[in-house]
């Protein structure tokens, strides 16, 4: 089996928040007529420069087309010499790489017959306990408008959130009061994540303040690669400690500087689900926890990280992928699903990811190029529409 051919589209995916993702869906041909399916999710994140995907669709063939599928190792190494990873959270190379390796993942095992969990060491878990997220307040205004989505989700069946925090002290502590009085214990608060906009110290005495509300643990309370700050916020603080993975030696920094409790690894932001195994196998060697992150992809996305979460021995806290609850259309005929707050692991019968394609939605969706268009900072940090200044 060799690979004939592959194919990029770009889709602009808007949220419910009127926030717009533009999301690149990687289709792998072979010369047996299988074609494997992966997504280069949300490249709407800072840093402002943007991919020319007709120059990187041809880069993309001169590497895979002729080669075996199933030598997702080998395609990876050299995946990682063309688009090396950096010590950077956004880094669009690494989306790149997680587009591929999704597709190749899906391709190999639709060409074996079996689902992807089954492709990578089976299934431990049939469904994947998430949060979901409540998005930063910059104005008290916002805290009744994420009261109401609070509200709306709880009856979906979520009970798990998690509040991105920092901007605005007094509307952070107004939601969680809000929180506390109408759900009680009904509700949980997963983390609060800082996002790197603050320095560990800072974070700390707003952890401080906050800390008459319950929550589990604290996302990225220091600047990005900040390895002794957190550790600095993690001895100061009795919250556990969670940070993305976003490289190797960045993940191998974070372990020798004991700088975290639970390492928050997403295919997207470590360049795969080749890249995540084995980032997942160093937390457990390290013994620290693992959750899945999310950049909150689409359900082809989401279900890569079903199926990597279903094979996870260490997958020990809340995950954070609600990707297609969040956006207002998605690209396949049967996204995935959700109950009672967990993430369903698509079918073990369905070979690949168990995601079809939507030639309709793709093409309604589709736009010319990763170009930015008019946004702000504040949007493209907080992935709200909103533009009050
Ligand atoms: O945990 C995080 O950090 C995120 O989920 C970051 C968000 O910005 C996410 O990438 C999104 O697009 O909502
Ligand atoms: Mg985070
Ligand atoms: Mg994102």
């Amino acid at each position: 089996m060799k690979i004939s051919d592959l194919r990029l589209t770009v889709v602009g995916i808007p949220r419910h928040t009127g926030f717009v993702s533009k999301h690149v869906i990687v289709e792998i041909m072979s010369d047996e007529g299988v074609t494997g399916i992966g997504e280069m999710s949300d490249f709407s994140h800072l840093p402002r420069f943007s991919l020319d995907v007709t120059d990187l669709t041809a880069v993309l063939k001169s590497i895979l087309i002729g080669k075996n599928p199933l030598d997702i190792s080998a395609i990876n190494k050299e995946l990682l010499s063309n688009f090396p990873e950096m010590m950077f959270y956004y880094e669009k190379g690494n989306f790149v790489r997680n587009g591929v390796d999704a597709a190749l993942h899906d391709l190999g095992a639709k060409a074996l017959g079996i689902s992807v969990a089954d492709l990578i060491g089976g299934r431990i878990k049939d469904k994947i306990k998430v949060c979901f997220p409540i998005f930063r307040h910059r104005f008290m205004e916002e805290v009744e408008e994420n009261l109401a989505v609070v509200r709306k989700r709880f009856q979906q069946g979520f009970d798990v959130f998690r509040l991105y925090v920092g901007k605005n002290l007094d509307a952070d502590e107004a939601f969680l009061d809000g929180v506390k009085q109408e759900f009680g214990s009904k509700v949980k608060v997963k983390s609060l994540d800082f996002s790197h906009l603050l320095d560990w110290k800072e974070a700390a005495q707003a952890v401080k303040r906050l800390s008459a509300y319950d929550f589990q643990m604290v996302e990225s309370p220091a600047f990005q690669n900040d390895f002794e700050g957190l550790r600095h916020f993690r001895l100061k603080v009795d919250h556990p400690v969670s940070e993305h993975v976003w490289s190797f030696r960045q993940q191998s920094e974070m372990i020798k500087h004991d700088s975290v409790d639970i390492f928050n690894i997403s295919p997207i932001f470590i360049g795969g689900l080749t890249c995540a195994r084995k980032a997942a196998a160093a937390a457990e060697v390290a013994g620290k926890g693992c959750l899945l992150g999310t950049t909150q992809e689409l359900s082809i996305g989401t279900a890569a990280m079903a199926h990597l979460g279903s094979s996870l021995v260490n997958l020990n806290y809340t995950s954070d992928p609600t990707g297609p609850e969040l956006y207002q259309s998605d690209i396949v005929k049967n996204p995935v699903q959700y109950e009672n707050g967990y993430l369903i692991v698509p079918d073990r019968d369905k070979p690949g990811f168990g995601m079809e394609l939507d030639p309709e939605s793709i093409a309604k969706h589709k736009v010319d190029d990763l170009s930015w268009g008019d946004v702000s900072v504040h949007q493209l940090q907080d992935r709200t529409s909103q533009t009050k200044a």
